[in-house]
């Protein structure tokens, strides 16, 4: 792939001039040379953040062929390690969704918590048994036995403290959100206490670094909403605190993914959600002013199109943070919403990469101009020079403008709500919302007319068997998904004149790039192809974001249509 040269100009540091093409390799080049000259006192620091699935599946991977390359030279880089919880097979079964489980369990009387926490107290144990160099060789040196006692202890006190917690919530037959963390927090401690002695076994010096406390009592008095001086104030206490364990140039942070009590009511899980490590490590890059985030997953970046789904999805080189949180909300899972924000701010780039071939660029996530000049009117600060990089590297201004990529969100269910009553539009509105908000949906996609609303809301299926309270799966947030939308009927029957379906089974396929706003006639043509190979539309809705384009169609369609709209738009308009 080719991109234009940026040239700097000796007597103007922030004038670019587009000249010929580049490769991939001169941009890293360029992206390290300018951010070494622009993030004063940032140092050498990068920050990487691994999901549960990659500390669970390829541990010896990141430590020797990431970690380790980069601590040493050519790279040199300075490396802090942001875990989340292990999970060996998929997230579902990972080790957080069992934490859940446990304190289910302890809320509903059950002492079946005692054996999860069991289990995950072996796993751990034996992962590292398993890891270790030359593993079922006897004697081990006792520096690895020196390792592996110290690791037992830590494992074995984080799991006893653990079963207290839960044996309380078990008498007190009660979960608090603050009760909840805690028990959350445990998968990221075992994941971090496990990559630090998986680190050391291999010489490095690996510092645990647990954040589970970290957010400063002074931060109790609770701001309305996690505003920003907020998160700012936890970039910067991160970012004291991380420096302070690892004042040894050779010292690698690893980091809890998992950040602490929230000031106020509700915990991580009310405020943040599930995947709440990536805003963690995005706090982290800011505090220590990074060069760079890198979130590392199991596939090489952000592609056109879901490349298990798509074979012929190219991998995009950049993509502005407007369009990857617009790909996150709409189905291609690649980045905490929450946490662009806070390092592009910084002006610290995002790279998604993949732990399966870390020799992969990656995609990186840059501001562009437009986006730059809508930040400066909210009064922020960023990096100039990576923006007008980014701004080259996706060659704006040259060549044929295209859409960046296409996404699926499945398990959408449209609800249809047509009333009665011609003369209070904005009355029905807002019984509508109200009644979504006080069962905790949120909505997708919506259309609407004066007294018609046809709205996307997104619900996993319901579990295929009955579970009791002893054996739950994660499949028991479905069921509270459908309760819940069950129960808005209900409601909105209950008080509003008006006839209500429910179309299960559907999935929103949503057109995602920042050149949308001025491609005459791309609606045209994605709703063009969807016709002509005889996907039907249930809904559309174009307008709400001027960088996306989406419509509601049927489930058991949907990787056809994404492989048709992918073909005609991403093969042909080259
Ligand atoms: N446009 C896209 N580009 C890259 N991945 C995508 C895209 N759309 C969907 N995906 C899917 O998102 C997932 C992200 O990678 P993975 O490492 O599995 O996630 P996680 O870190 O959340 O476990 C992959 O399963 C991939 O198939
Ligand atoms: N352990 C948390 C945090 C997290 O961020 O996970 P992941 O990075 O694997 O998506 C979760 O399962 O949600």
């Amino acid at each position: 792939m080719e991109f234009p040269v940026i040239r700097r100009e000796p007597e103007s540091a922030n004038k670019a001039l587009v000249d010929g093409p580049v490769t991939n390799g001169q941009i890293e080049d360029r992206i390290a040379h300018t951010q070494e000259k622009e993030l004063a006192g940032g140092a050498n620091w990068v920050v990487q953040k691994y999901g549960g699935t990659s500390v669970g599946k390829f541990p010896l991977k990141i430590v020797e062929e990431i970690v380790m390359a980069g601590l040493q030279p050519p790279n040199n880089q300075r490396i802090a390690v942001v875990c989340s919880a292990r999970s060996t097979g998929s997230k579902a079964e990972g080790t957080t969704n069992r934490l859940l489980r446990a304190a289910r369990d302890a809320e509903a009387g059950s002492w079946n918590f005692a054996s999860i926490v069991q289990s995950l107290r072996e796993d751990h144990l034996d992962a590292l048994t398993a890891s270790l160099p030359g593993a079922r060789l006897m004697p081990a040196s006792p520096e690895l036995d020196a390792i592996t006692t110290h690791y037992a202890a830590q494992v074995n006190a984080v799991c006893d403290h653990l079963l207290k917690v839960l044996e309380s919530a078990l008498f007190l037959k009660d979960v608090t959100s603050q009760t909840m963390d805690m028990v959350m927090s445990v998968g990221e401690k075992l994941s971090c206490l496990y990559m630090t002695a998986l680190l050391q076994s291999r010489s490095v010096h690996a510092v645990y670094v647990d954040l589970s406390d970290a957010i400063p009592v002074s931060a109790a008095p609770a701001p309305k909403s996690l505003n920003e001086a907020f998160y700012a104030t936890l970039a910067a206490t991160f970012g004291t605190l991380i420096r302070a364990l690892t004042a040894d140039p050779a010292a690698v942070p690893v980091i809890t993914g998992y950040f602490g009590k929230l000031p106020g009511s509700g915990g991580l899980l009310d405020h943040i959600g599930r995947g709440y490590t990536d805003l963690c490590a995005a706090l982290i890059a800011v505090g220590m002013g990074a060069r760079e985030l890198q979130i590392w997953k199991e596939v090489d970046g952000i592609f056109t199109a879901d490349p298990r789904k798509v074979p012929t999805a190219r991998l995009l080189p950049s993509v502005t943070p407007s369009e990857a949180a617009e790909l996150t909300f709409y189905g291609s899972e690649v980045i905490h919403p929450f946490t662009m924000d806070q390092v592009i701010r910084a002006g610290i780039p995002v790279r998604i990469k993949n732990v399966m071939n870390p020799r992969s660029a990656g995609t990186v996530i840059l501001p562009d101009v437009v986006e730059e000049g809508q930040s400066r009117r909210k009064g922020l600060i960023r990096n100039r020079s990576t923006s007008l990089l980014a701004n080259s590297m996706a060659g704006r201004g040259r060549g044929p403008k295209r859409p960046t990529a296409v996404t699926i969100k499945p398990n959408i269910t449209v609800l249809n709500i047509h009333s009665h009553n011609r003369t209070r539009a904005h009355g029905f509105l807002m019984s509508i919302f109200s009644t979504l908000d006080r069962h905790g949906l949120s909505v997708d996609l919506l259309a609407s007319s004066e007294v018609h609303v046809s709205m996307a809301l997104h619900c996993e299926p319901p579990p295929s068997t009955p579970t009791n309270p002893a054996q739950r799966t994660p499949a028991d947030d479905a069921q509270t998904e459908n309760l819940a939308l069950q129960s808005t009927v209900d409601d909105l029957l209950a008080t509003w004149s008006c006839d209500i379906d429910l179309v299960p089974n559907m999935a929103i396929i949503s057109l995602v790039g920042r050149d949308l706003r001025s491609m005459v006639g791309i609606s045209g043509r994605f709703f063009g192809v969807l016709g002509r190979t005889g996907v039907n539309v249930e809904m559309i809705s174009q307008g709400a974001s001027e960088i996306s384009i989406g419509c509601v169609i049927e489930a058991r369609e949907a990787v056809r249509a994404l492989n048709v709209v992918h073909t005609e738009l991403f093969t042909f308009l080259e």
